[in-house]
């Protein structure tokens, strides 16, 4: 997979290349290039805004330098993802279907966001998605983009040890939040770990486990549960 990430500020996205992404770059499971929105300016002060039409506080980015810089990225089968806190809601669901792609471009705003005719023209030209990462403002794509590459790097095959430890996690396949982890040692500031996980009895490990994500799932994300219809639980095992 290839992913582009174009800003302003191409250093804040720096810590892609620690760690488990930077693992799969070095593996050439990812190939992830960078961009400086400012190599495509036209202009001594190499400017990227305006003022905005209609009025109103901050800047708008200007449509042709993001023109340019996208006309020279994008592929045939790329996706364009343009973060925007009036983009739709990215999830789990989201970074599994786009972790199947080619291609991925995420165009980096900042200011008071992207001259609206870029999404509007390259939308003619391929796919493009408006993307949030919840309902928070932030100063621009960047920190966006650092989510999707890593939720999205980490479902690529080859690039986590266990797979299998992708279908427990919370959002995972089965959709409840994840379970309570401990580790030694078995007792720690006067907290002991629950004795069923120190049983060696795996069926009822298996379930304790199951029983926590669902009570959890109840007691922190009851959208989840009822969004969740396909899960048969019983409330009386979760006296919630
Ligand atoms: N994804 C995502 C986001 C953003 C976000 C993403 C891109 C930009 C480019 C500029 N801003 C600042 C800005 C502030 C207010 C109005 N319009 C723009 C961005 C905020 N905010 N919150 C999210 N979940």
């Amino acid at each position: 997979m290839r992913i582009d990430v174009v800003s302003i500020f191409p250093e804040y996205l720096a810590p892609l290349e620690l760690s488990l992404v930077g693992k799969a770059r070095t593996a050439g499971l990812l190939d992830l290039r960078v961009h400086d929105l400012r190599a495509w300016t036209d202009d001594r002060h190499r400017t990227v805004d305006d003022t905005p039409f209609g009025g109103g506080a901050g800047m708008v980015m200007r449509p042709d330098v993001w023109g340019r810089a996208l006309d020279d990225v994008l592929t045939p089968d790329a996706h364009l993802l343009v973060p925007s806190p009036a983009g739709t809601p990215f999830t789990q669901r989201t970074a599994e279907a786009w972790a199947t792609e080619q291609h991925l471009v995420v165009a980096c705003g900042r200011y008071e966001g992207i001259d609206a005719r870029v999404v509007e023209h390259y939308a003619t030209r391929g796919r493009v998605t408006e993307v949030s990462l919840g309902d928070y403002v932030l100063n621009g794509g960047e920190v966006a983009a650092l989510v999707v590459v890593e939720a999205v790097a980490r479902l690529l095959p080859g690039v986590v040890g266990n797979p299998e430890s992708l279908v427990e996690e919370s959002h995972g396949a089965a959709g409840l939040l994840e379970y309570p982890v401990y580790t030694k040692p078995p007792s720690w500031q006067g907290h002991d770990v629950p004795d069923v996980l120190l049983s060696g009895h795996h069926a009822r490990i298996a379930r304790w486990r199951r029983d926590e994500a669902l009570r959890r799932t109840a007691a922190r994300r009851p959208d989840i549960l009822v969004a969740l219809d396909a899960v048969r639980w019983d409330r009386h095992d979760l006296e919630v």
